[in-house]
């Protein structure tokens, strides 16, 4: 995909701002925004407090240092999709998690990691915080005394509001990140918002930075709840797709591995066409629907089982769950 292409690059809005990911621009970008982060670097180390100067990580090479707090899924997705992207030196990429083994993917990839987080939290200038959304708030009293001066921090937690994580990393800059799983093979699509303290520079790197992996969107916070339901959970509704059209397949004497890619090329597809013609959905469900023909009967099937309503329900679920969480971490915040 040419994603410099089409007419819709940036389409702003009241509440949202909208890019394709134009990986190449972004590059640029993302290579600006943290080489000015690493610049700022010299004054932070000089400033560096006494709690920093205890814990000394190992020296990478030159460049902007991106730090991950938390090994699993979606930092596995994120670190694989920028260091496929070329945005920073994969040894400028430090990657912290309790288990040894959660780190040895990451030390394949030529990726620094360490069993430490304060190593990553004094050594980076953009740290990731990616662990389980319970796991947030004892992380990040563990890491926050510990944090460069002048460091970003990015939570990609689920339901932990803004609000949140900058009471539990006082006077940090803070991003907070929606990404998804397709960001390992640079097919993300994220959505984020900016703490009070972020700065435009702020906003230019995590846009360039989740641009190099997909789409990057930002949003007002109040809408992470239901981009969540759409993206950020998304990928799982649309493997259960895949799987239930490949079993439709096999049912049909299909053999499964067949099967398997052609729902799957058949997702990706029509994916493409919405993206690169901008045409409505509908538009193109109905260049497919025949009169009279075998796809309308589908879509007919389709209708009668609740389909639709089903994929609006799942996203709804997704939100309302985000919301419950966010609200008890308010509360809890506010207590
Ligand atoms: N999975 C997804 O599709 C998405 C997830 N997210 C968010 O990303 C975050 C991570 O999710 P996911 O990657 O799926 O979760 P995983 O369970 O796969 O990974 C959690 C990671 O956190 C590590 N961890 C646990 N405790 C600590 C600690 N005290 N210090 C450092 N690391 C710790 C674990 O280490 P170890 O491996 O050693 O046990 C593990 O590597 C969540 O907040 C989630 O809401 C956001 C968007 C999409
Ligand atoms: O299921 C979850 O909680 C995370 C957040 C969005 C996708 N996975």
């Amino acid at each position: 995909m040419d994603n410099n292409a089409g007419s819709q690059d940036c389409l702003r809005t009241q509440d949202c701002t909208l890019s394709a990911p134009p990986h190449t621009h972004n590059l640029g970008l993302l290579r600006q925004g943290l080489m000015r982060t690493a610049q700022r670097r010299g004054t932070a180390t000089a400033m560096a407090t006494t709690v920093e100067d205890e814990v000394e990580a190992p020296e990478p090479g030159d460049g902007p240092r991106l730090g991950f707090v938390g090994a699993g899924m979606m930092a596995t997705a994120m670190v694989n999709g920028i260091v496929a992207s070329k945005v920073t030196e994969p040894d400028n990429v430090f990657v912290s998690a309790p288990h040894r083994s959660s780190l040895d993917r990451f030390a394949k990839l030529g990726v620094r990691t360490s069993d430490i987080n304060l190593e990553v939290a004094s050594g980076s200038d953009v740290v990731v915080v990616a662990v389980k959304p319970d796991v947030v708030p004892a992380v990040l009293r563990e890491i926050a005394p510990h944090l460069r001066k002048d460091a970003l921090v990015v939570s990609i937690a689920a339901g932990i509001p803004l609000a949140v994580l900058e009471q539990l990393a006082p006077g940090k800059r803070v991003v907070r990140v929606m990404p998804n799983t397709p960001c390992l093979v640079s097919e993300g699509a994220t959505g984020f918002s900016m703490g009070s303290l972020a700065t435009d520079e702020d906003r230019d790197t995590v846009h360039a930075l989740m641009g190099a992996v997909g789409l990057a969107v930002e949003v007002k916070e109040a809408l992470l709840d239901g981009l969540t339901g759409v993206s950020g959970s998304g990928p799982a509704y649309i493997y259960v797709l895949i799987e239930a059209l490949a079993d439709g397949g096999v049912r049909m004497g299909l053999p499964r591995a067949m099967a398997i890619r052609l729902a799957a090329q058949t997702v990706k597809g029509a994916a493409e066409m919405v993206l690169e013609t901008g045409e409505h959905p509908a538009v193109l469900k109905d260049n497919v629907c025949s009169p009279g023909g075998l796809t309308i009967a589908a879509i007919e099937s389709l209708e009668k089982n609740g389909f639709r309503s089903a994929a609006m329900q799942a996203v709804i679920a997704v939100a309302s769950k985000s919301i419950e969480m966010r609200n008890a971490e308010e509360e809890k915040r506010t207590k």
